[in-house]
């Protein structure tokens, strides 16, 4: 190997200035004539040590600063030949850099593929890397080895995607939203890591979980009871308030590590006077099904927020927040869940989180795809219950739930159906607490095999193995039917969804129908183009709309025929009377009270004076003191109008 070589093989891959070499272009550089001699190689070494030495990334800027220029010193003295510089050459630092950073790309992108693959979406800042399994939470979490045996004693042998995501947020403290279907196990994913960071019994309560419903909060009490087994933690829900019971409540309040409540109850315990309770040792709040909690009046500021409001207070967020420099206190940490997502969350979360991640499993607002989904039209409210016998005659398979719209058709349709044999019962905000609590466990057990149920138990009820969700009447939203349906399809088991609907439901109808396509059902193309109504869908939203009673007990033609002749004759009276007597609306209300039964028992014997006392109408003196009496009662409620009634009143009367 001769000079020519060794330079050739020093110099490989860089390029010289052609002033200093003294070339001109490159036909002469290979002319150029290289003595053995001239060539002088200085090396300069760099010791491992050194490099070995190197600070991390998270360096802070002015050292890093320092290093950058001593690289440049190091760069400059860096020559291979006398009189050419280097300046390209990278560090071995550099290098080790890159590499790092290559593969810190590479994990974040196998992250992202991981996530992909189970529907994960997540948006926020250094957001943790998702589950790969529970027993990560032991080796990276330091979860304690008892905890996970329990999860996965409650048959839980892989976390659901949001389990994935949402543990390892919330095991690093951050604030969230999780956005994931009905059935996905949130429950669980709120919960263990509430369970790991209480560690032991201190009471306080130190964790909060508000939810909407008594039920749900009781059904979360369960779930908690089963994955707190091998803790000593005390969980506990608030029970309803009745007079001496008070001071009962707030000594198991205190006791408890996690109380679990509707926003009302906890917000009326706080309220009473003799009630002496401090939500200061709070440092978790978790708000379940939060866009429930969040719906409310179209005024800005709804009930929940102002509940929600005084419970932050009371935690004293804002204090610890003040105080957050001195003491490292971090305030209470929040964590909403539901399987839809509204404006109203996002924006209240969005304001009021630091450091929030948002979690969203699937496609947002789309039921769970283990739900066949079904929509049958059935004409009017006869069709509806014609229908639903045939579903019964063609055998159905319990456990079922039916969803009415409201507590009197709940009623209504329970009288019946108990008359046909089906093992029936139902449930709505009417029923005593010790009916709902035997109704669903008895549904749990399987001794009733179809539910009657309102919207109460639309929201987060857990009932295995639901086989068919029946919604009788039309729900009132998307988001309503979305819920509605997820009392089916849960914990990876399949099942079955039909929709009865009228034509007083095509306002909704589009919606609905592109809710199911979304989650893969077929629905006909021109319900998916129906025009739609935004005012008529809001009014929907609020009220539900009037439907005909549930029932197939006939009336009599006859009897029919009857009443609607009394009631023209009865609007004729009333109509000759506004006339002959020229009264205003108000005016006849009052009249036709006065013509009703009440009046036709009135003559003017001692009965009838009797009840002329008492400002019924009477002729002369008695008249006199009825206006007496009926002058004061005016006067109290400052109704002029009134006033001349009675008068004239007493007028005709006499
Ligand atoms: N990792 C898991 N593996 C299997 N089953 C699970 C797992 N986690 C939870 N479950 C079960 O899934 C069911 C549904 O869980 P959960 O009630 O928490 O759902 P959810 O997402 O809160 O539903 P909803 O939105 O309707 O409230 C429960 O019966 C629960 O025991």
């Amino acid at each position: 190997m001769d000079a020519y070589d060794i330079f050739k093989k020093l110099t490989k891959g860089l390029t010289f200035k052609h002033k200093v070499l003294g070339v001109k272009n490159d036909a002469q550089k290979d002319k150029v004539p290289i003595k053995k001699e001239e060539i002088e190689i200085k090396k300069e070494e760099l010791s491992d040590n050194e490099e070995d030495d190197e600070p991390s990334h998270s360096e802070s800027e002015p050292e890093q600063a320092e290093l950058k220029q001593d690289e440049i010193e190091q760069d400059d003295d860096l020559q291979l030949l006398e009189g050419v510089k280097i300046g390209e050459k990278k560090s071995k630092r550099e290098k080790k850099e890159k590499t790092e950073d290559l593969k810190k790309k590479l994990e974040l992108e196998e992250q992202n593929r991981f996530r992909n693959e189970h529907g994960i979406k997540t948006v926020g800042r250094h957001i943790p890397p998702a589950l790969q399994n529970f027993s990560e939470l032991v080796t990276k979490y330091n979860v304690s080895q008892g905890l996970v045996d329990t999860i996965t004693q409650c048959g839980y042998t892989e976390p659901t995607p949001v389990q994935r995501q949402a543990l390892p947020c919330l095991l690093e403290g951050r604030q969230i939203v999780a956005c994931a279907p009905t059935g996905s196990g949130k429950t669980a994913a709120f919960l263990v890591p509430l369970l790991h960071s209480l560690g032991s019994t201190q009471g306080g309560p130190r964790a909060l979980v508000l939810c909407p419903t008594r039920e749900l909060a009781h059904q979360i009490y369960r779930e908690a009871l089963r994955l707190s087994a091998t803790t000593n933690l005390r969980c506990s829900v608030l029970k309803s308030i009745k007079g001496t019971r008070v001071k009962e409540r707030e000594a198991t309040f205190k006791k408890s590590d996690i109380v679990i409540t509707t926003p009302n109850r906890l917000c009326y315990l706080m309220d009473q006077e003799e009630v002496n309770i401090t939500l200061e040792k709070v440092e978790w709040l978790i708000i379940d099904e939060a866009d429930k909690l969040f719906e409310g009046s179209t005024e800005d500021r709804s009930d929940f927020r102002q509940q929600l409001e005084q419970i932050l207070i009371a935690t004293g967020q804002g204090q610890r927040q003040a105080k957050e420099g001195q003491e490292k206190s971090r305030g209470v940490r929040v964590a909403l869940f539901s399987a839809t997502h509204t404006p109203r969350v996002a924006k209240w979360s969005r304001h009021a989180l630091k450091g929030l991640i948002n979690i969203t499993v699937g496609q947002r607002n789309a039921t769970t795809d283990l739900v066949d989904q079904e929509l049958l039209y059935c004409g009017n409210e006869n069709g509806k219950l014609v229908a639903f016998r045939q579903l019964v005659q063609k055998g159905l398979k319990p456990p079922v739930l039916v969803f009415v719209q409201s507590k009197d058709r709940a009623k209504q349709l329970f009288k019946e159906l108990i008359y046909d044999g089906i093992n029936v019962d139902v449930i709505h905000a009417d029923r005593t607490q010790t009916q709902r609590d035997n109704v669903v466990r008895s549904f749990r057990v399987g001794r009733i095999w179809v539910l009657i149920c309102t919207e109460l138990m639309g929201r987060g009820i857990d009932f295995r193995g639901v086989n068919l969700v029946l919604n009788y009447d039309f729900p009132q939203s998307a988001i309503s039917y979305i819920h509605r349906v997820g009392r089916a399809g849960r914990a990876g088991q399949r099942g079955k969804a039909i929709t009865f609907f009228t034509q007083d439901d095509v306002v909704n109808l589009r919606s609905i129908a592109a809710v199911m396509k979304q989650s893969g059902c077929e629905v006909p193309d021109y319900m998916l183009k129906l025009k739609q109504n935004p005012n008529k869908r809001k009014q929907l939203m609020k009220k539900a709309p009037h439907r005909d009673k549930i029932s197939t007990i006939l009336t009599k033609p006859e009897k029919r025929k009857l009443e609607e002749s009394e009631t023209k004759e009865d609007d004729k009276s009333k109509s000759t009377e506004a006339i002959t007597n020229g009264k205003n609306k108000k005016y006849r209300k009052v009249e036709n009270k006065q013509n009703g039964p009440k009046k036709a028992k009135f003559n003017p014997n001692r009965d009838g004076k009797a009840k002329i006392q008492k400002g019924k109408g009477k002729p002369d003196q008695d008249r006199n003191t009825k206006v007496k009496k009926g002058k004061g009662k005016l006067k109290d409620l400052k109704k002029k109008n009134k006033k001349n009634v009675l008068h004239k009143k007493a007028k005709n009367v006499s």
